[in-house]
């Protein structure tokens, strides 16, 4: 037996990251109690650990989780659990009996899946590249120039658009995230059927159809009354699931079925053991068609976000992905897979630093070091999408061959693998105990899981003094090194900003000449 468990006050921070006890013989469990300090109503959990209780195996991953107590639960908790603690054993017992069982009858449950949404034609993709910019999430203007959010987004999307259009018409015409994310949404489906789970599945798109409001609209005529909300996003971005949460809990505020809802969020998941299982298989499967497996570097390859969302803002998702990325080398060493891997950024977009090292930079260093084969592992997205199916596997193959790498190789995304699905809905089945668990506003009633009714205030603790971020798209660009290109970048920023600023003001200018201003916005549900 080893189990180290060490507890500390709450700060609320640690809510995003979360903490999984797992049992070979039954589902994963979370624990919910554990109790340092007496009267305290939360605690933070901080585990590492590999051991026997019973005869299960447990793992215990590395996470700090905070924990809300009840005041029973609260009382009857007062000193930090020990190796020999019953009173874990006790714990891990009743959480693990604690199953979905009782909750499936009890209402009709519902699976929100929230995914960002593409272009399904080349026609799509400037009022999907619109709704993207104008999200506060992607471009954050400061307070004074918020109104000119949809100018500066109407502006940027229509100059992208034919840069994108180019990677879209490259992979057919549009994006396949709609029908991958449905076929994931059946798949899921039936895996919960299977589990005697019966339970709806929908999809919430951020960006395009179906979007999160029409999902919504489904979720209320179908009378679903327990709510479970999976972003399809492993690791947790400001950007992403922050972005989705954020708007679903303002049409949750709105709406008075919905305030009334049972709901539960499960905030991101790269840390659980199928999922990690999942992308071990495809490696080792990917790695065999290589001549010599054990000389190839693996090479994750995840979105990248502004650094400063990470350093100023306290997005989790740079600290996620290196903890993913070394959960699933972990699991390859298990597996005596021993092979060299590094990390990089894809897909920045604009003048502001992006998290490093960059993918293509990284590649051309790997050639000039000697490596000769690479597999690439799209690390941040479970679906194909545009930048697997064009950056990848056609912009940086090319640059890694032009760059002495002789051998490429790409993993293919998660998609519908059976472990991942089976996975998920393990997950949907152990966050239905909590769904409903905690009041909407109540932070002393608030579990492991997330409720709606907090989002706010949980991204508010990336982000507690709401600093503006610097908008990160590139709307025009000059200069020949990096950082006069940064600088430059910025610049023409400020600059397009006063030029709209006049533009709007004024009711004249080259946007009104070139017919770009008055908008024409499309229009959400
Ligand atoms: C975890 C994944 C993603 C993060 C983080 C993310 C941040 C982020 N993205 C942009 C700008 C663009 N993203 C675009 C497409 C796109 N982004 C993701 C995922 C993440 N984005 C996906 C899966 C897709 C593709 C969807 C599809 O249609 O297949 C695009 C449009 C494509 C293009 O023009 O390149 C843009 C633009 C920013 C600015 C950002 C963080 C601030
Ligand atoms: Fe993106």
């Amino acid at each position: 037996m080893n189990i180290r468990i060490s507890t500390t006050m709450s700060s609320f921070s640690s809510l995003w990251l979360p903490l999984q006890i797992s049992s070979q013989r039954t589902p994963s469990v979370l624990p919910r109690v554990v109790c340092l300090n007496e009267g305290a109503s939360h605690v933070v959990l901080q585990a590492e650990a590999s051991s026997d209780v019973g005869n299960s195996s447990i793992t215990v991953s590395k996470h700090r989780r905070t924990f809300g107590l009840s005041q029973k639960q609260s009382l009857l908790l007062r000193k930090p659990l020990n190796k020999d603690s019953k009173q874990l054993k006790a714990l891990l017992t009743s959480s693990t009996q604690d199953t979905s069982t009782s909750f499936v009858n009890d209402g009709k449950i519902g699976v929100l899946l929230l995914n960002l949404g593409g272009p399904e034609t080349l026609d799509d993709v400037q009022p999907f590249l619109f709704n993207l910019f104008a999200d506060p999430d992607i471009i954050r203007l400061p307070r004074l120039f918020r109104f000119l959010q949809k100018p500066l987004a109407q502006f940027i999307s229509v100059a992208r658009a034919p840069k994108s259009k180019e990677g879209y018409a490259a992979i057919g015409g549009g994006s396949p995230l709609r029908q991958i994310t449905d076929d994931q949404a059946k798949e899921l489906r039936k895996a919960l059927y299977d589990k005697n789970v019966p339970a709806e599945v929908y999809v919430g798109m951020r960006y395009w159809h179906p979007f999160t409001e029409e999902a919504i609209e489904q979720i209320k005529k179908d009378g679903v009354n327990k709510l479970v909300v999976l972003p399809l996003y492993p690791q947790f971005s400001i950007s992403t699931s922050g972005s989705s949460l954020r708007l679903l809990e303002s049409i949750f505020r709105e709406d008075e079925y919905l305030v009334n809802m049972q709901h539960t969020v499960i905030p991101s998941w790269y840390q659980r053991e199928g999922y990690i299982k999942a992308m071990a298989d495809l490696i080792e499967t990917e790695l065999r068609s290589f001549d010599r497996p054990e000389k190839v570097m693996i090479f994750f390859s995840a979105h990248g976000v502004p650094v400063a969302y990470v350093e100023e803002a306290g997005d989790p998702y740079k600290a996620e992905m290196e903890e993913c990325v070394d959960l699933i080398m972990e699991e390859l060493e298990r597996r005596k897979i021993n092979n060299s891997y590094t990390l990089a950024y894809q897909s920045r977009v604009g003048p502001v630093e992006w998290l490093k090292p960059y993918t293509d930079e990284t590649i051309i260093e790997l050639g000039e070091k000697g490596v000769k084969s690479l597999l690439a592992v799209p690390i941040s997205f479970v679906s194909e999408h545009i930048e697997t199916l064009e950056e990848i596997d056609v912009e940086y193959k090319e640059l890694a061959l032009k760059s002495g790498i002789e051998k490429w190789g790409r993993v293919p995304a998660l998609g519908c693998n059976p472990t991942f699905i089976l996975d998920l809905a393990d997950a949907v089945i152990e966050s239905l105990p909590y769904v409903g668990a905690m009041a909407v506003s109540n932070l002393e009633a608030r579990q492991s899981l997330v409720p709606l009714g907090s989002v706010e205030e949980l991204l508010a603790t990336y982000d507690s003094q709401r600093r503006e971020l610097p908008a990160p798209v590139t709307v025009w660009e000059w200069g020949f090194t990096k950082s006069a290109e940064t600088w430059n970048g910025r610049a023409a920023m400020l600059a397009v900003i006063v030029l709209l600023f006049l533009e709007v003001s004024t009711g004249e200018g080259f946007l009104h000449q070139w017919g770009v201003l008055p908008l024409h916005m499309p229009v959400l549900p």
